[in-house]
């Protein structure tokens, strides 16, 4: 059994960021409203920076929600490869940097000590995460699940119980720290945010044959026990 796909497809990048955007926030709202709080865990990469810019702009109570990231490089913040970066100087601008923010990353000797301290920040947040957006790379990998990491068989385990893993791959230049598979998959929204006929073409045939080995993406189809809301647009100058 593969998961329940619903696809959201837009005409451009910029429909697609506004909808989103709205339903994102619109899902946030209602976490604050039934909990009290809610928690946001947010890709990086090079597709949701509109997305972040245009969620940045919903009017809702940002203090009462929780931004983590669901992979990190292990970066520093200044550096312009970090999905922190990215983040912060996307969407916790204006009212929403009124949200906190608990990164991944930390100022550690080693990846594996990062990784201890963020799996204790993130397991000290009232889980589970109310809304999760994947991205998708073009070899299929999503957070930092890389088909050529010796560590993806431990990190897409549906029992893992660590939350936060240090993970390498020779395809990603830096090492990674990236939240597992089970708190992926426990979020009230999981969505995957893709843009571009190629990346819908690798989606797709993930979709027919889930082998996580090869497209890591598959470790969520094949798991993920809520259905998976696939945001996708066109990029600029392809047809829908
Ligand atoms: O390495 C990463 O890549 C994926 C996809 O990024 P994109 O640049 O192809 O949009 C992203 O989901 C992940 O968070 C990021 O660390």
């Amino acid at each position: 059994m593969t998961v329940d796909p619903r696809w959201h497809d837009f005409a451009s990048p910029e429909q697609l960021a506004e909808q989103f955007a709205e339903d994102v926030a619109n899902f946030l709202k209602v976490a604050i409203s039934q909990r009290g709080h809610a928690l946001l865990a947010l890709s990086g990469g090079t597709t949701p920076a509109p997305f972040f810019r245009r969620l940045a702009q919903h009017d809702l109570d940002w203090s009462k929600v929780v931004v983590v990231p669901v992979d990190e490089r292990f970066v520093p913040v200044s550096s312009e490869r970090s999905n922190e970066k990215l983040i912060r100087d996307n969407l916790l601008t204006g009212k929403a940097a009124d949200a906190r923010f608990t990164p991944l990353y930390h100022d550690t000797a080693t990846p594996n000590e990062a990784a201890d301290q963020a799996d204790r920040a993130v397991a000290d947040l009232s889980l589970p995460f109310d809304v999760v957006v994947l991205g998708m790379g073009g070899d299929g990998h999503t957070a930092s699940f890389f088909p050529d990491s010796p560590e993806l068989v431990d990190v897409t385990d549906p029992s893992a119980t660590r939350r936060v893993a240090a993970v390498t791959a020779p395809s990603a230049d830096e090492p990674r720290l990236t939240l597992t598979l089970p708190l992926l998959l426990s979020a009230g929204l999981l969505a995957l945010h893709i843009e571009g006929q190629e990346k819908r073409g690798v989606f797709e045939a993930a979709l027919a044959q889930p082998n996580p080995q090869e497209k890591p993406i598959s470790a969520v189809l094949l798991h993920a026990a809520t259905p998976l809301h696939i945001y996708w647009a066109p990029k600029k100058g392809e047809v829908s």
